[in-house]
């Protein structure tokens, strides 16, 4: 089968059984191995993506050229991507010139060059090229993001950057005039300098840089990195003379090679390899410490990355090696962090452990990326439905998909969808409580992994994020870790926002308080990033763990934190109920439900304790479940009890089955948001 044939099946299948189109294109794999692509995914992908963004362009094409009336072999989604190749692609047509589907659209050369000049001409651009600028502007789905660059201090440095790859380019003083200028047609070669994250750079999205294309991208100097995935290494603020460091979450290794960068501008490879002059550390040079390393020999900070599934572990590895950072690096492929011994002798020094779990992916910028295909009117069909065959006006703005939240009243709204934080995996989600369900699943995975960190000897901090904008698993999880047996036995308590690093201090957008149970200090504490607000960055959560007693420098510092927001004793000791479960002082209830400390939403005993859901974008209230199902989402035994599996999954009521997460489902899925 045809490329073009491909492309027109991911195009014309059922959008709402396949999520993205990114899903459709690369969730293919494994599923059914009849409907496996036979032509490489990311052409089919290229090939989809692009000519839907020109199909305004091409309906009016085909249709004024009558192509679907003169080659009645041709469908509409074909007609499309094919004259897409024509007309657009560099190379044209990607099939052989005697291709029965290559000449019927070739027949027609003269006709279609004629009508897209026309249809350019009516867009009142002068060239092909300033048309291509209004396709690409046209295409975008909402608010204009800039694409972040990481410049990797373990290859290059900025000022390089700026003297090589954007030389010639304006520096402008924000990220507001970096999405003005994305917005103008050219859009201008500009850029920003963070003012948050050391060496991070916003340039506009689009052509306007193609990073494909620049060496510096190719060779690992520069790496594509949101603002805000930025955060947890460098909240982390790792420090070579303290210790190792476990990424627990490792692939594809963005969070790690930024966490290799810091430790380097550290001095952590000794001064041969710092980065002057763009010299990365010799290759021999990293093997000799990685060995040494191993073997118990050097002082210098090993960074230890976790990565349970092994296909991911291997773009781990190769972004570890690309961005110069396996010196320092040990990927543990295949391996999970949950299954890690803390008393091992390999990490009786790790001090930190940066953990970014899997998670529901909700705050992920892009993920709705297929822009609207508009088809020529079918011969064949006399009532062509909308979008094709009507006069959608080509520049038409399309809907940006919103995150559905449980909470969401207008029952006619889609179906919510719950996209995986990887990009292929996806999961149409068919009740809001299946999304209350999965997101508890969530946080449980998400809360074990994080006392699973918690119980490293030697770890005096641990930074815990999400791209999710769910405060289930974010200020939530926050909540039941600090009030788990874990952080009580060890003293792990939040980094006060006056004691992290300069950059997230000055972050303005804080943790929801209303999630945190009123309690300002921790949301105070807790670093959020809104996709959408004018600031450029994709929707995440991070937050950072400090051990109460010894802080980071073995000892307690003044006014970190003061004694946490947790009623205590005369003696200081946190008071706890009969679970173990805090009292906040803030609000005199307790922290977290029994049912949220254990890690699953759900209503199955009666609790009267405060209801930190009070956010209505999250994941919903004990009321709401009342409203729309009088004993919540989950199947229960004859006593009322939810029915658990081995594994103390709760099993459905809409499916009857366990609670599925990442389309695979069990308790060993638990990480099935893969990224
Ligand atoms: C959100 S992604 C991490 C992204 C990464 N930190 C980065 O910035 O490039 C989560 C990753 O954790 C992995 N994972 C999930 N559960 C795990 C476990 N128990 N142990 C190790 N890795 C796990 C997933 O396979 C996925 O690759």
């Amino acid at each position: 089968m045809s490329l073009y044939h491909e492309a027109a099946g991911i195009l014309s299948g059922p959008s709402s059984h396949g999520g993205s189109l990114k899903s459709r294109v690369f969730g293919n794999k494994d599923k059914d191995k009849d409907k496996e692509l036979k032509s490489p995914p990311a052409a089919v992908y290229a090939l989809a993506l692009e000519s839907s963004k020109w199909s305004p362009v091409l309906k009016e094409v085909i249709e004024s050229a009558q192509l679907l009336q003169k080659e009645r072999k041709l469908t509409p989604v074909l007609a499309v991507l094919l004259v897409h190749d024509f007309l657009v692609a560099k190379g044209g047509i990607a099939l052989p010139q005697t291709h029965g589907l290559r000449a019927a659209v070739e027949r027609h050369k003269a006709r279609l060059t004629s009508e897209f000049t026309r249809a350019r001409l009516r867009r009142k651009c002068s060239s092909v090229d300033a048309l291509r600028h209004l396709v690409e502007a046209d295409a975008r789905t909402g608010p204009v993001h800039p694409r972040w660059i990481r410049v990797n201090t373990l290859k290059t440095t900025v000022d390089d950057q700026l003297e090589t790859t954007f030389v010639g380019w304006d520096v402008v003083p924000t990220v507001q005039d970096v999405i003005r200028a994305a917005t103008e047609s050219p859009p201008k070669r500009v850029l920003c300098l963070d003012g948050h994250i050391p060496n991070l750079i916003a340039v506009p999205p689009g052509p306007v840089f193609d990073f494909a294309k620049a060496d510096a991208y190719k060779t690992g100097a520069l790496i594509l990195q949101d603002k805000a995935s930025c955060f947890p290494a460098y909240l982390l603020d790792p420090r070579p003379e303290e210790g190792d460091i476990i990424d627990a979450c490792a692939a594809p290794g963005n969070k790690t090679t930024h966490l290799a960068a810091i430790l380097a501008e550290r001095g952590a490879f000794g001064s041969e390899s710092a980065p002057a002059g763009a010299s990365a550390p010799r290759q021999n040079k990293k093997k000799q410490k990685q060995r040494q390393k191993i073997q118990g020999q050097s002082e210098q900070s090993t960074i230890f990355a976790f990565e349970k599934d092994k296909h991911r572990a291997q773009t781990l590895d190769s972004m570890v090696k690309l961005a110069g950072s396996d010196g320092v690096t040990i990927v543990h492929p295949g391996h999970d962090f949950l299954k890690a011994d803390p008393a091992a002798a390999q990490f009786r020094n790790v001090r930190a452990l940066l953990l970014d779990p899997s998670c529901s992916g909700s705050g992920i910028v892009g993920r709705d990326d297929a822009p609207e295909l508009y088809l020529p009117a079918d011969a064949s069909a006399p009532n062509p439905t909308t979008p094709t065959g009507t006069k959608e006006k080509y520049n038409k703005k399309r809907k940006r998909p919103q995150a559905s939240t449980p909470n969401d009243e207008n029952s006619s709204k889609p179906l919510p969808q719950l996209v995986g934080d990887d990009g292929e995996t996806f999961t149409v989600l068919s009740s809001d409580a299946e999304l209350r369900a999965r997101i508890a699943a969530l946080a449980a995975f998400q809360l074990s992994l994080l006392q699973h960190a918690f119980s490293f000897p030697a770890a005096r901090r641990v930074t815990y994020s999400t791209c999710s904008i769910h405060a289930g698993e974010n200020e939530h999880v926050v909540l039941a870790a600090l009030a788990s047996p874990a952080a009580r036995t060890d003293g792990w308590r939040l980094l006060a926002r006056a004691d992290q690093p300069r950059g997230m201090r000055d972050w303005p957008v804080r943790g929801d308080a209303a999630a945190c149970a009123g309690d300002e200090a921790v949301a105070d504490a807790c670093v959020r990033a809104n996709r959408d607000d004018g600031r450029g960055v994709m929707g995440f959560f991070v937050a950072a763990f400090v051990r109460d007693a010894l802080g980071l420098d073995g000892e307690k510092k003044e006014g970190e934190g003061e004694d946490g927001p947790f009623v205590r004793d005369d003696d200081g000791r946190i008071v706890r109920d009969q679970h173990g479960i805090p009292t906040l002082k803030a609000t005199g209830d307790k922290a977290v439900t029994v049912d949220e400390f254990y890690g699953v939403e759900d209503d199955d005993e009666d609790d009267d304790s405060s209801d930190s859901d009070s956010d209505d974008s999250d994941s919903g209230s004990d009321e709401d479940e009342g409203e729309e199902d009088s004993d919540g989402p989950f199947a229960r035994d004859a006593h009322g009890r939810v029915i658990r599996d081995g594994a103390g999954l709760p099993t459905l009521k809409s499916t009857g089955r366990t609670v599925q997460l990442g389309g695979g489902g069990g308790a060993d899925e638990w990480g099935g948001f893969e990224d």
